[in-house]
């Protein structure tokens, strides 16, 4: 997606006011997600503060829902039952305002992908988090999404967010984020996380992923290659501080 608004500047202080939402107030995000990605998703949203949920039953994921401070809707290994399950949440988002995440993972690549992701994104103030491949195979339906508040976040080496009240890019992480499965799902529950404690999903996405790069830098410093990686990004993540965050965004002194 390319960038049509001036770009708003994030400091260090307001990553970390975030960040310190999100620890005192311990948000639950309900997470129907991938198989794949589930345990590291629960765990760096643990790193970062926030409760994970994982439900996925069709008669309960509107219950568990219910009481969650965001939602995060993944598809990466969408099945009959969480094809069901999408629409329950999609209501309670709807009915009860929640802020929804929606990770069109390698929608790409499948009819049934394609079609389920247009159903979500005719949901209003939604945030899709994608990569490059992904956002561009969903070009059309975003494109006319934006007429109903969508928030597009599209990560990479540069991770560029744009929504009705704000537009960021985040140039930290590390390549080796790319190297572990399910850091790119991880980071939509993340953003999820700081949605339900910031209401302009622009700040909240942007602060997320700059804790996230921040973290992924700290952690490749500390590692040997993907495995000791992922181990060391949820340390990481879990020990950020403010002052930790001002030295990488280069504002020390
Ligand atoms: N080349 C890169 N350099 C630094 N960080 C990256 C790079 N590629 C992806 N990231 C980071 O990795 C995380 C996952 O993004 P991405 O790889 O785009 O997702 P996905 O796994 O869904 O394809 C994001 O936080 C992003 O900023
Ligand atoms: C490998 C795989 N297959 C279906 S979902 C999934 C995980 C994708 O995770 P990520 O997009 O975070 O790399
Ligand atoms: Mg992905």
């Amino acid at each position: 997606m390319s960038m049509t608004m001036t770009e708003d500047h994030l400091d260090a202080a307001r990553v970390a006011a975030v960040l310190a939402r999100v620890t005192a107030r311990r948000p639950r995000v309900q997470c129907l997600t991938n198989t794949v990605a589930q345990n590291i998703t629960a765990n760096m949203l643990l790193a970062f503060g926030a409760i994970p949920s994982m439900a996925i039953h069709v008669d309960e994921v509107a219950a568990m829902a219910d009481g969650a401070g965001a939602i995060l809707i993944n598809i990466g290994t969408i099945n009959a039952e969480s094809e069901l399950a999408i629409p329950k949440l999609l209501e309670v988002a709807r009915d009860k305002a929640k802020p929804l995440v929606f990770d069109p993972v390698f929608v790409e690549l499948s009819p049934l992908r394609q079609h389920v992701a247009r159903q979500v994104l005719r949901l209003r103030n939604i945030v899709v988090r994608g990569n490059a491949t992904e956002m561009t195979a969903l070009a059309d339906a975003l494109q006319a999404a934006r007429e109903h508040n969508l928030t597009l976040v599209t990560t990479g080496k540069i991770d560029r967010i744009e929504g009705p009240r704000g537009a960021f890019s985040v140039a930290h992480g590390h390549p080796l984020m790319t190297k572990v499965t399910g850091v790119g799902c991880a980071a939509g529950a993340l953003i999820a996380a700081a949605c339900a404690v910031e209401s302009n999903p622009a700040l909240a996405a942007a602060a997320a992923l700059t804790a996230y790069g921040i973290a992924g830098e700290i952690a490749a410093e500390r590692s040997n290659g993907p495995g000791s990686f992922t181990v060391a990004l949820i340390d990481a993540l879990a020990g950020l501080d403010e002052a930790t965050l001002r030295a990488r965004m280069g504002e020390e002194g």
